[in-house]
């Protein structure tokens, strides 16, 4: 056991396929570098203690908002016979409850910060055990897709069940992403969707097949570099998820916004009902305009990435 125990992770988009995922459709997913969580770990005398920005005291009486994390570290000190107290400081930049998978990261970055504590080697597949514990209480029903993004480093294809296989996200187009500055409801959103399952089986059922379809056309429009494709797809994607109830104002306005200046597509991001958006830019001259635009439109803040030039996290 080393003195300090740290992990990062970082956060994630959802290119195409967030809720449709849950219902056995492929989607596709990326580790997002522009923001990430940093977890360090070590001994306390007294009692454990987190310190974070949603909470800093006792792990005793952390808040109820911070169930998944209690619950991962109750996991994890079980799995390790954790004898003595501990301090853990978590340290975040990406926004919470805006569908860039926070939930999960906090959940990785934790993971591997315990796991580099006790020394041993945090292979995929062992932090994964632990995070879909912690999703399993953050969103009641997770499809794991968040969970295996940020978990792993490179562009997925993801099918609940079935697993993920890495995809190249080789286009020339970039992404612009925006935060409403609005917190999602990712847990809500996936819980009025499963009631909408109940009520209008097939109506719903025909949407999230349509939503699949999509996904898959996107693919095909990725591997053969066409942004105009692909931005097609994401805007009949956003059609979609606004009947199923899971998008706002907020993420509408940012949405037209970015249309009605030039961005190829656009749709919201993760949970919805706000949290982030995403817009295709042809290039990145265009897509720093439009980082731009949509502040001006009143978005919290902005982030480009070159989907070309895919850097790996
Ligand atoms: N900086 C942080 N410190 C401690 N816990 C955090 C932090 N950021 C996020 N969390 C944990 O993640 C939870 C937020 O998860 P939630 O699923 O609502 O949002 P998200 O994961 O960002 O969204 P999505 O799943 O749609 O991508 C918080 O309730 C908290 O438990
Ligand atoms: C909305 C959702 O599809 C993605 C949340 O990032 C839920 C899930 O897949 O667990």
């Amino acid at each position: 056991m080393k003195s300090i125990g740290t992990g990062y992770a970082s956060g994630k988009i959802i290119l195409m396929g967030e809720h449709s995922v849950v219902y056995g459709e492929p989607a596709i997913a990326f580790p997002f570098s522009g923001t990430g969580i940093q977890a360090t770990i070590r001994a306390n005398k007294i009692e454990s203690w987190i310190e974070s920005s949603f909470f800093h005291g006792p792990l005793s009486e952390a808040p109820n908002t911070m169930r998944n994390v209690t619950v991962l570290l109750w996991y994890l000190v079980k799995h390790f016979k954790i004898p003595e107290p501990f301090y853990l400081k978590i340290e975040s930049s990406i926004p919470a409850e805006r569908g860039m998978g926070s939930s999960a990261a906090v959940a990785v970055a934790i993971t591997r910060a315990v796991f580099d504590w006790m020394e041993e080697p945090a292979t995929q597949d062992k932090v994964l055990h632990f995070v879909n514990q912690a999703e399993a209480v953050a969103h009641g029903n997770p499809s794991g897709i968040d969970a295996t993004t940020i978990s792993g480093t490179e562009p997925i294809l993801y099918q609940k069940g079935i697993g993920f296989q890495p995809f190249q996200l080789n286009m020339d187009a970039f992404l612009v992403v925006a935060d409403t500055g609005v917190k999602g409801q990712t847990r809500k959103a996936v819980k009025d969707i499963a009631k909408l399952m109940e009520l209008r089986p097939y109506e719903t059922n025909k949407q999230m097949r349509t939503l699949g379809k999509l996904t898959s056309q996107a693919q095909k429009a990725i591997l053969q570099n066409r942004p105009q494709i692909l931005g097609d797809c994401m805007n009949q994607a956003q059609g979609l998820l606004r009947l199923l109830g899971t998008s706002n104002r907020h993420l509408d306005h940012l949405i037209e916004t970015a249309l009605e200046n030039h961005a190829l597509g656009a749709k919201l991001t993760g949970g919805g009902r706000g949290g982030c958006m995403i817009a295709l830019a042809e290039n990145e001259t265009s897509g720093r305009q439009l980082q731009q635009i949509l502040l001006d439109a009143g978005a919290r803040n902005t982030w480009i990435e070159g989907l070309g030039v895919y850097a790996h996290v």
